[in-house]
């Protein structure tokens, strides 16, 4: 699993420089950054993690290092603060993860470090709540959020422990991107619980293996008798 870390450095100071009616200008900036990233990386078939939103966490796997440096660049030119980047490889997305972090940690120049490495196939599970927009019903809109919130936290923490990274997308909407030896065990989360169903798509990069993902859950839902579904795409 390839990783490309992006942290702002001295990110806390830029917004401390901003005053205190500063949130808005924050999320502005913030909103702004991922547009543009998520724009870019998607035309090369990667896709970009916002996670906390002061540095980004892109799956770079069957990305060239000339688009991720690309990428790269446009970020520097548009975010208040400086830019570390590195790649970061491993078996799975967290220990690519910790790579790339310990890369940026260690690099004493401050500059990038795009090393090039294997690509591996990549593995999303798109994790969704049943009837979500009857619960939303039932509760109000905020409430079924709180419950989702709860579900996210639980699963991307059982998910972190065997080298997973998640991300909550919105609505009843989670990502996960898992190394292919561990399938078994996100099959096993979703037969032991009720609630919830997933599609998993393996695919040459992440937006390939997202939109079989995405197939797999409709799959589930035109005829309601499976928990998961697995869909390959073309490598
Ligand atoms: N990010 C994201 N949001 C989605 C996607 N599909 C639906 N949503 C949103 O997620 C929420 C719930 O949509 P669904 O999961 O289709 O609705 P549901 O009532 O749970 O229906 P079932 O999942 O078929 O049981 C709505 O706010 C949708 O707009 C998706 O692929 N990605």
């Amino acid at each position: 699993m390839k990783i490309l870390l992006m942290e702002f450095i001295g990110y806390k100071e830029w917004t401390e420089s901003l005053g205190y009616d500063r949130e808005w200008k924050i999320q502005d900036i913030q909103s702004s950054i991922y547009k543009v990233v998520n724009d870019e990386i998607s035309r090369v078939g990667g896709f970009a993690l916002p996670v906390r939103y002061d540095g980004l966490i892109i799956l770079a796997d069957g990305i060239p290092s000339g688009s991720l440096l690309e990428i790269y660049t446009k970020v520097k030119e548009i975010s208040p603060s400086k830019v570390s980047a590195c790649i970061g490889y491993g078996k799975t997305p967290r220990e690519a993860e910790i790579n790339a972090h310990n890369c940026i940690l260690n690099s004493l120049s401050g500059e990038p470090k795009f090393d090039t490495f294997y690509d591996d196939n990549v593995v999303a599970c798109h994790f969704d709540y049943n009837n979500f927009t009857l619960l939303t019903r039932e509760l109000s809109f905020y409430n079924a959020y709180m419950r989702i919130m709860r579900l996210y936290s639980k699963l991307s923490e059982i998910i972190y422990d065997f080298g997973g990274i998640t991300q909550y997308l919105g609505g009843d909407n989670m990502i996960a991107f898992i190394d292919e030896d561990t399938l078994d065990k996100i099959i096993k989360i979703v037969e032991n619980m009720d609630e919830i169903k997933v599609g998993i798509g393996i695919g040459k990069n992440a937006r390939s293996a997202m939109a079989g993902a995405t197939r797999a859950l409709d799959e589930i839902r035109s005829k309601r008798e499976d928990k998961w579904k697995i869909v390959k795409l073309s490598m």
